[in-house]
Formats: C-alpha cells, structure tokens, sequence
C-alpha cells in the first residue's frame, strides 16, 4: 500500500514538471526578438494597454449626460494647409523728396528744343549770312513774329540788333551770337529798364501763412502747377496746405491731394461743385491754426469770357482776404495757345491783380516767344515755367539760362 501510494505521488510529480516545461517553451516562443544592444529604437506605442493603463473610465467618474457631451468642434478648414500671413501694418503714402529748384531750367534746356530750332537756331543762320541786307533783316523779322515774341518787341529787337552791328561792324559767328543774347535778355526784362523780381511770393511777412493763388482757363495746367509748387516750397523746407477751391471738375480736387500726399501736404476740401470761396476760406483758415507756411489754393479753370465765372473769381478772392491779403496771384498760360493767351491774361488781369505768370507746356512749343510778350502785355514776370508732365518738371524763370538754352551757350 504505502509502495501504490509513493507510485502515485512520484507520478503526480513527473506530470506537474513536463507540463511546467512544455508551457515555459511555449511563453519563451512568444516573446519578440530582442533589440540589439546599443541601437536606439524608435517604437511606436503599443496599442495594447499597458502597465498602469486604465481598462475602463472607473466607475467612480461623474457620469456625463448626452446634452453634457460637447463634440468636437469641426473646423472645415482645418484640413486644409493654414499658411500664416505676416502681419503688416498699412502701408503709409511715401513722403518723397523733390528735386531742388536751383538750375533747374538748366537741368531741363533740352525741353525747349521746339523753340530752340525754330528761334534761336533759326536767327543764328540768319545772322551768319555773309551780307545782312533788307531781306535777311526782314527774315529775322519773320522768325521772331513765328516764335511768338509780338510786334512790338520784335521790332525793338531789330533795331536795335541792326544799329549795334552796323556800329560795332560785327562780323564773326561767335560776336553775333554775343549781340543776340544780350539783346533778347534785354528783351526778357533785366539789365537795362525793368528789372522784374521773379521770386514767387509765398511770406507774407505777418503771422499767418502766405497766400498763393492759382488762376487760369480750362486746362492749362493749374492744379499740375499748384501740385508742382507744393513740391518747390516743401524742397525748401517750407509747410504747406492746398485749398482744393476747383469744385467745378470733379477729379481736381483729388488730383490735388494726390500730389500733396505725395509731399505730405494737407488738402483742404469741400463738396463737389461747393462753394468755391468757402474752401479757398476755410483752406486759409486751416493753414493759420496749423501754423503753416504757406497756402496753395488751386481755383477752377474759367473762360475768360463768361462774366459770372469771372465775378466768382473776384468773389474767392475777397473772402480769402478776410484773413490776410494775398501775397501772390499765378496766372497759368498755356505757351501752345499763343497769342490767345495774351487776351485771356488781360481779362484776368482786370479782375484779380496778377502778380506772377506761369508760362506751361513750353516744351510742346516752337512759340517759345510768348515769353516776352506775355510780359509786356501784362508788365508782369514771367516767375515760373512748365516744361512737362513731370513732377520736378516747373523751373524758376532766369532770362539769361532761357536765352543760353534758345541760342546754345
Ligand atoms: N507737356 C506739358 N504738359 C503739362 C504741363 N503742365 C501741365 N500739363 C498737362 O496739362 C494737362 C492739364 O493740366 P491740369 O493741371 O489738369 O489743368 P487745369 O488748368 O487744372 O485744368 P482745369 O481744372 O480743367 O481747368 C495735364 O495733362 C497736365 O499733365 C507742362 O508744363 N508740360
């Protein structure tokens, strides 16, 4: 007995440690092959819980209701690629700096080729003929009544170009090109006789801002000219403020302020067709409690035939004056209109006083001439010419640097 007793405990035994080794080969087959020592791997996590996970959200957790779930906001275009724009600050107008003034009208001498040809090239043939005769003098003659210079003037000039050449018995190019550039600068009104002051006048000498007044026909060029100006007077250092009083064109207002925002100048403005004297009134007003330098105020074109506009003129001109006297009337002439310019500066002239021409679009001219009888018609400067489109494109008059560019030095 005690024998079938230790049988059966002997063979409980053997069973228990053979079935012990077959499931220790079996868990050792499952193990995944070991990593080489020293290479780092990048695994991804398992996606089988692992030590620490919880199985399920315990029961001790708040239980939330249906209405308490919030879904995940779907954002249609989060699947798109977001490409973040930098953030810039609105760009602000650049402030530019314009050209100095000073020779300017020598910078821009080829401008005047037109008149160049046509008056001074032209008058230096002539004068080079080997026998200054009748018909030579009547064709210089000529040439100076083409170019615009008047009868008058043209006459003057002759004379006197005969009586010193026939005196001085000057016969060489070089002594006849002296004559004739002194005598046609005596003609623009300095050496001998009036000696004209061509500085525009933009101080007036008391505590407010100078007054500028720009006045002209239709589309000669003078919100091209008071934007030019600003450009001048903001070169020199000077503040300014633009009086848009053109309310008859819808687009000059905005024309205006373009050019001033171009120099950082402000533009004083009103409704489209407003009162014109209002804008020039308030304009000025604004310049005085800005402490500005000067006012620009840029009127709208008018023929020089209508009465009523013309009195409206007189009207802008009498209100601005409740502030201050105007230092300074601009008539803007077109050099192309020729002699009908003389006749629309007349008219003006009776009712604004005009200080100041500004002679435009001379580089679209062979009438350079007008110059001279412009002047003598109104007995008043030439100050400033155009000779183009360009914003620097306005030079200080000089009669002698004009002649120099007619007649080549
Ligand atoms: N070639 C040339 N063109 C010029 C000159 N000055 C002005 N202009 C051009 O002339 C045209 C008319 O100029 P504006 O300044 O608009 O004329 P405006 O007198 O103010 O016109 P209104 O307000 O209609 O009376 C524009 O195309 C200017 O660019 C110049 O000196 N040379």
């Amino acid at each position: 007995m005690e024998i079938v007793i230790l049988a059966v405990v002997i063979a409980v035994v053997v069973i228990g440690a053979l079935g012990g080794l077959v499931i220790g080969s079996r868990k050792k087959k499952q193990l995944p092959p070991q990593a080489p020592s020293g290479t780092p791997t990048i695994t991804a996590p398992s996606a089988e819980p692992q030590v620490g996970d919880e199985a399920e959200t315990p029961r001790d957790e708040p239980r939330r209701t249906i209405e308490e779930v919030e879904l995940p906001l779907v954002d249609p275009s989060a699947s798109a690629p977001v490409v973040e724009e930098p953030v810039t600050e609105p760009a602000a107008p650049e402030i530019e700096t314009p050209e100095p003034t000073a020779g300017r009208l020598v910078r821009l001498r080829a401008r005047l080729s037109r008149s160049q040809n046509a008056l001074g090239k032209g008058l230096l043939t002539l004068l080079s003929r080997e026998h200054l005769d009748e018909d030579t003098w009547e064709e210089i003659e000529d040439t100076l009544l083409t170019a615009d210079v008047g009868v008058a003037p043209t006459q003057e000039l002759v004379e006197r170009l005969r009586e010193r050449v026939r005196v001085l018995g000057t016969r060489t190019p070089d002594e006849l090109r002296t004559l004739l550039r002194e005598e046609l600068i005596a003609l623009l009104g300095t050496g001998e006789g009036a000696d004209f002051d061509r500085v525009v006048k933009t101080e007036s000498g008391l505590e407010t801002p100078g007054i500028v007044m720009v006045v002209g026909v239709n589309g000669t060029g003078k919100t091209t000219t008071t934007g030019k100006l600003a450009r001048v007077l903001v070169a020199d250092g000077k503040s300014v403020v633009l009086g848009a009083a053109d309310t008859f064109r819808a687009a000059a207002a905005d024309q205006l302020q373009t050019w001033g925002e171009r120099v950082g100048a402000r533009t004083v403005r009103g409704p489209e067709g407003g009162d014109p004297a209002s804008i020039a009134f308030d304009a000025v007003k604004e310049g005085i409690a800005d402490g500005a330098d000067v006012v620009l105020i840029d009127t709208a074109g008018r023929l020089h035939t209508k009465t009523g506009l013309m009195d409206e003129l007189g009207k802008v001109k009498r209100v601005v004056e409740k502030h201050a006297p105007l230092d300074e009337v601009l008539l803007v002439l077109d050099a192309t209109t020729g002699q009908n310019g003389l006749v629309q500066a007349r008219v003006f002239a009776e009712v604004v006083d005009i200080t100041g021409i500004v002679l435009t679009k001379l580089d679209g001219t062979a009438k350079g001439g007008i110059v001279v009888a412009v002047q003598r018609e109104l007995g008043v400067p030439v100050k400033l010419v155009g000779l183009g489109e360009g914003a620097d494109d306005l030079a200080p008059f000089e009669p002698e640097a004009f002649v120099d560019a007619l007649i080549g030095e």
